[in-house]
C-alpha cells in the first residue's frame, strides 16, 4: 500500500527522493494555442517548486506565448510569481508566418490551432527520440481540431505510441489526495472509442496486456511490487449472474481467475460492480482515517473512458495527471482539456499542469536511477 503522511502537498507521487546528478530534461508542449495550454504553461513555469528540479524547454511558438502573456497581464495577472515571462523561458520556436497569426485567437479553436498543436507534439517526440529530452509534458489538444487539420488520431497518446513504435501502451491517471495523501491510480482498458464499441473491443487479450503494463508500471515507477488491483465489471452489478449483461460470466470472471493463478503474488479483485468500485477510493481520498487508505487499492482498472474518468475528475479534476505507460520515455499531461470557454481570461487553474511536470520529473529520476526497470 502507498504510505501516508501529513505533509501531503509536497510529497512525491513515486515515493522516491531525487538522488540524480543531473536534472531531468523535459519538453513541455503548448497544446492547442487557442485553448488554455499557453496559460497553464506560463503559470506552471512561474512556480519554482515545479521548475527547480528539472530543465524545461517549451515547444511552441514564441509569438503566441508572448501574445498570451500580454493578454493575461491585461487580465490583471501582473505578478511574476504567477506568470512566467516568455523572455525567461527556453523555447523551441515553431515560428508562425504572418498569414497564420490572425487565425489563432484564444477561445476560438480551429484547423489552424489544431495543426499547430500537432506540430508541437511531433517536434517534442522527434527531439526526445534524438536524446534531447528525457520526457514530454503535453498541454491539451482538441481531437476534433486535429481531425479538421487532417490528423486522424484519437488523441496524443496514440501519436506518442505510434511514433515510438509501441503496440502495448496505456492511459493511466494518477493523483495524490490533498486531504489524506492517498494516491489514486486508474488505468483505462479502452479510451477514445464510442461507448457502443466498448463491449466488443474488450477481450481477455486486451485486458491481459493492460494488466501487464499496469503491474510493470506499479513496480518500476511507483515501487509497488505486490500490488492490490481492483478490476471493474462492465454491466450494472457486474451482470448479476448474467441477468443484466453477459460479459462478466462469458469471459471476464474466467479471465480473472486465470490471471490470479498466473500471478499468485498479486491481489486481483473483481469484477467489482462499477458503481460500488469507487466508494473506497472516495473514502480514501476525502477521509483522514488510515483505515480508508488500507481498504483502498493500489490501482483500479476501469473498462472504459467515463467509467474511470468520472470518479477521477470528481475527486481530482484540479490535480490528476494523465500519464502514458509503455512508452520508451516519460509522458505526462494534465487531466483537463483545452477549455476554450475560458481561454485568455486568466482564470485557468494550473495545478494539474504543475502536477504533470512534477510527476514527469520524478518518473525520469526514477528511470535514470534504475534504467533496467523501464517498461516498454
Ligand atoms: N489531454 C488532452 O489533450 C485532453 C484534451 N481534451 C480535449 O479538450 C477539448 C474540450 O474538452 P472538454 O470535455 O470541454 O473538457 P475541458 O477539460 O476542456 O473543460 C471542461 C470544463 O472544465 C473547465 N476547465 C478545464 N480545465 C480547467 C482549468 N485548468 N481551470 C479551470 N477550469 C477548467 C472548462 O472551462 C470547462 O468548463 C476537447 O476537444 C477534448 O478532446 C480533453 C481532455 C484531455
Ligand atoms: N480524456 C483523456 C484525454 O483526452 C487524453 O488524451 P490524450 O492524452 O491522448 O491526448
Amino acid at each position: 500500500m502507498s504510505d501516508l503522511s501529513t505533509n501531503h502537498q509536497n510529497m512525491s507521487l513515486t515515493g522516491k527522493l531525487n538522488s540524480q546528478s543531473r536534472r531531468p530534461r523535459l519538453a513541455v508542449t503548448l497544446g492547442d494555442p487557442a485553448g488554455i495550454g499557453p496559460e497553464v504553461v506560463l503559470k506552471a513555469l512561474a512556480d519554482s517548486q515545479v521548475t527547480s528540479n528539472c530543465e524545461i524547454t517549451v515547444i511552441g511558438s514564441r509569438y503566441l506565448l508572448n501574445a498570451a502573456y500580454t493578454q493575461l497581464r491585461h487580465q490583471g495577472i501582473e505578478d511574476v510569481a504567477t506568470l512566467a515571462s516568455p523572455e525567461t523561458l527556453s523555447i523551441i520556436d515553431i515560428e508562425l508566418d504572418y498569414g497564420q497569426r490572425p487565425q489563432i485567437t484564444p477561445g476560438v479553436g480551429n484547423a489552424a490551432s489544431g495543426a499547430l498543436s500537432f506540430v508541437y507534439l511531433e517536434n517534442a517526440i522527434a527531439l526526445t527520440q534524438r536524446g534531447q529530452f528525457d520526457g514530454i509534458v503535453t498541454a491539451p489538444i482538441a481531437k476534433s481540431l486535429w481531425k479538421a487539420a487532417g490528423h486522424d488520431y484519437p488523441g496524443q497518446t496514440e501519436v506518442l505510441a505510434q511514433y515510438s513504435g509501441v503496440k502495448q501502451f496505456g492511459m493511466l491517471f494518477v493523483a495524490r489526495s490533498p486531504h489524506s495523501g492517498w494516491v489514486l491510480r486508474t488505468l483505462l482498458a479502452t479510451t477514445h472509442i464510442p461507448l457502443s464499441q466498448v463491449p466488443n473491443t474488450l477481450t481477455p487479450l486486451l485486458m491481459g496486456s493492460k494488466l501487464d503494463l499496469l503491474i510493470a508500471c506499479l513496480a518500476s515507477d511507483f515501487g509497488i511490487k505486490k500490488p492490490r488491483i481492483a478490476i471493474s465489471g462492465l454491466n450494472p452489478h457486474s451482470g448479476e449472474q448474467g441477468q443484466l449483461g453477459c460479459e462478466e460470466q462469458d469471459w471476464l470472471i474466467p479471465w480473472l481467475e486465470q490471471e490470479r493463478q498466473q500471478r499468485p503474488t498479486i491481489q486481483l479483485d473483481g469484477p467489482v460492480p462499477p458503481d460500488t468500485l469507487w466508494v473506497k477510493p472516495g473514502q480514501a481520498w476525502y477521509g483522514n482515517h488510515q483505515q480508508y487508505a488500507h481498504d483502498a487499492y493500489d490501482a483500479y482498472l476501469a473498462l472504459y473512458h467515463d467509467q474511470g474518468l468520472i470518479p477521477v475528475k470528481l475527486m481530482a479534476f484540479d490535480r490528476a495527471i494523465n500519464t502514458t505507460i509503455g512508452l520508451p520515455f516519460v509522458r505526462t499531461s494534465p487531466d483537463h482539456g483545452t477549455a476554450f470557454d475560458i481561454a485568455g481570461l486568466g482564470i485557468a487553474n494550473a495545478t494539474s499542469m504543475k502536477a504533470a511536470i512534477s510527476l514527469a520529473t520524478e518518473l525520469v529520476n526514477q528511470r535514470l536511477s534504475n534504467p533496467l526497470a523501464i517498461s516498454g
